[in-house]
């Protein structure tokens, strides 16, 4: 443990191969004549059939093809005709051919993105080998900003399909419909309902396309095998007026189902998923706010979940908030001090203010008291401004932070007040973008952030993809100076000062923690995925920067040490859910070993790194059912 990780405990008491061999032994035999009079006759069914290029159909699979050849949920529920398939086809190749002419960067993304997803369906060891040897270079089109583009393209992009769907059309199914994945062992789960991916809102069924990419970070950097990774889609409709008139949409056409309706069917998949895979984790992903939280209370202690959103993010925030107190030169345990302007207050943003009022107030003692002061250090905008207590029909999540009337009087502030009115009156440590608004810190806000009281102000423009972010690192730098500390959730690069020094642009994003959460959480056996378990992996990720890298401005690893940093990370997890007697241990480790070899840090780190997949070759031998 580094002095800085036992600086915060003392100060604070802190305290899939998919079963491809279903039917691979089996020949597929074809009686063809004349057509529409006799059945094609296959001796395939499942995966095998959709991943067969002379019988597959795709979406074009007829309801009652689904049911008998074992499809339900294996493909996105709506029925398309062979024309739609091809004019599908026809716009997307069109669409990149004008784009190649017109614009290059998108299409390039995009472009890179179908190049490396074709390795993906051919060849997973090798593809995977590719990402993590590239993994600078091929994040960013896996994962955000280019999967935010998949995402908004998913029905032209759609080929093979990855993953399960279940729809509002599967009520009562799901229970057996699980049973169509071919894997006996899935290991990590990642769902979304696509209501709110990335910065990018409400893209429906083609929100598979973030599962997808969080679960190549799951593999790539925390070593879950490939053959035990399942990406889900709950298609409950969706709001987008766009989609839903749009007749080439892959997706239900209906609205969302709201209240009890919609709760049933979340209801319906967990009890699906657990019951055929009683050890699986599953991450919720990009849930819109006010059913993150909802989903979140409700599973949290009866399912080995988290909310990536909510939870992730906050860790990833807590360590970046620690990195930048330190980089003024002060000791962590200042971080209650801070003064912090948080400008969104959904999901990612209420997850960080929870967190970070929680970690300041055990520095404070965990008191009553404590918690009031912490509470007073944060000033939360959102779209309807400032939020005090005189804001009319708060969100019960960001009421606590609601500030006083009497206090933003006396500060020259009032109930709405905008974001560069509250950075000039509060004059705060840290500014803190999740709201989605590309822009946001805009020129007159970071005008008045040079007015802050601090050394070296933090911005952590944390909204996803690119084009969301609340700044670029260049206007950051351009404009407040460069003893700053920059953070943004998608990458930018590195700013020349033009004086031989460079401004770190780090990238704080929740990818740092979620694959040390869901190998550690795996590799422990823990049920339940606790405060403790998140917390340490926050305090992990913290600790991972020296001081000398801490002072220079970087407060976030680089993403090639990210397979490095997940290992840390997941020991942390195994180590705390031992502490609080969660761990039953994993495979032939049961409890009591696990508890032995977890007095040695080496001992541990060996046992999670002996435990992450690698991208090599097996040698393969043929054995008949
Ligand atoms: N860097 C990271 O690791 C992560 C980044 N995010 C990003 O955070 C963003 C927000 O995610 P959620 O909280 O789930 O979304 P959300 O839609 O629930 O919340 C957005 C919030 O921003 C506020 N907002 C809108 N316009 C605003 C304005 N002009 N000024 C101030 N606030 C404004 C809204 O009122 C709302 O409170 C997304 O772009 C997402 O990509 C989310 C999770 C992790
Ligand atoms: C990074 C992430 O989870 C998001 O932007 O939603
Ligand atoms: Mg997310």
């Amino acid at each position: 443990m580094s002095n800085f990780s036992n600086q915060i405990r003392a100060s604070t008491s802190l305290v899939r191969r998919l079963k491809r061999s279903i039917g691979a032994a089996t020949q597929a035999r074809s009686f063809t004549t004349t057509e529409g009079h006799r059945p094609t006759i296959v001796h395939k069914r499942s995966l095998d059939i959709l991943h067969d290029p002379w019988f597959n159909k795709g979406t074009a699979f007829s309801v009652t093809e689904r049911d008998r050849l074992d499809l339900r949920g294996l493909l996105p529920p709506n029925v398309m005709s062979a024309d739609q398939q091809i004019e599908r086809f026809m716009v997307d190749l069109k669409r990149l051919q004008v784009q190649v002419r017109d614009g290059p960067s998108d299409p390039y993304a995009l472009a890179k993105w179908r190049i490396l997803n074709r390795l993906h369906d051919r060849n997973e060891t090798m593809y995977y080998k590719v990402l993590l040897a590239n993994i600078e270079e091929y994040a960013p089109v896996v994962y955000t900003p280019t999967v935010g583009l998949v995402c908004q393209n998913y029905s032209g992009l759609f080929r093979r399909p990855r993953g399960m769907y279940f729809s509002a059309e599967d009520r009562g199914e799901m229970m057996s419909m699980v049973y169509n994945w071919p894997a006996d062992q899935v290991d990590m789960i990642v769902v979304t309902d696509g209501s709110r991916i990335l910065g990018l809102g409400d893209l429906g069924v083609q929100g598979i396309g973030i599962t997808i990419g969080k679960l190549d970070l799951y593999v790539a950097a925390a070593g879950i095998n490939p053959q035990r990774v399942l990406p889900v889609m709950i298609d409950v409709g969706t709001n987008n007026e766009k989609l839903l008139k749009d007749p080439l949409y892959l997706g239900l056409q209906q609205q969302r189902l709201e209240g009890d309706e919609y709760l049933s069917v979340i209801d319906e998949f967990m009890e699906a998923v657990f019951t055929r895979w009683p050890h699986v984790i599953v991450q919720f992903e990009d849930f819109q706010s006010k059913w993150a939280f909802k989903l979140l209370q409700r599973y949290r202690n009866t399912y080995r979940m988290f909310n990536d959103d909510v939870q992730g993010t906050a860790g990833v925030a807590i360590a970046g908030l620690l990195g930048a107190v330190r980089a003024q030169g002060r000791p962590m345990i200042d971080f209650p001090k801070q003064k912090i302007v948080v400008a969104g207050a959904g999901s990612a943003g209420i997850g960080v203010l929870n967190a970070a009022r929680k970690t300041m107030a055990r520095m404070l003692g965990d008191t009553e008291t404590a918690f009031d002061s912490a509470t007073r250090q944060f000033w939360v905008v959102d779209a309807k401004g400032l939020i005090t207590e005189a804001r009319e029909d708060i969100d019960l999540d960001a009421l606590p932070f609601a500030r006083k009337l009497k206090e933003v009087d006396r500060q020259g502030l009032h109930e709405g007040a905008s974001l560069v009115e509250v950075v000039e009156q509060v004059k705060p440590d840290v500014l803190l973008g999740l709201s989605a608004v590309g822009g946001l810190f805009s020129k007159e806000v970071l005008e008045a952030l040079k007015h802050s009281t601090s050394t070296r102000p933090a911005i952590f423009a944390m909204s996803n993809p690119t084009k969301n972010a609340e700044c670029t690192p260049e206007e950051a730098f351009s404009i407040i100076g460069e003893n700053i500390i920059f953070a943004s959730g998608s990458p930018f690069k590195d700013v020349d000062l033009g004086n031989g020094d460079v401004g770190h642009s780090n990238q704080g994003n929740n990818m740092y923690l979620f694959p040390g959460i869901g190998l550690g959480t795996l590799l422990s056996g823990s049920r339940i995925i606790s405060d403790g378990m998140l917390q340490a992996a926050a305090e992990c990720l913290a600790s991972y920067m020296t001081e000398e890298e801490v002072l220079k401005g970087i407060v976030y690893p680089p993403i090639s040490k990210i397979r490095d940093i997940t290992k840390e990370v997941a020991a942390a997890i195994v180590k705390e859910a031992i502490e609080e007697d969660l761990a039953e241990g994993y495979r032939e480790v049961d409890a009591r070993e696990l508890k032995k070899l977890s007095q040695s840090q080496e001992e541990l780190l060996n046992y999670v790194q002996n435990n992450m997949w690698v991208p090599e070759y097996p040698t393969v031998v043929y054995k008949e059912d």
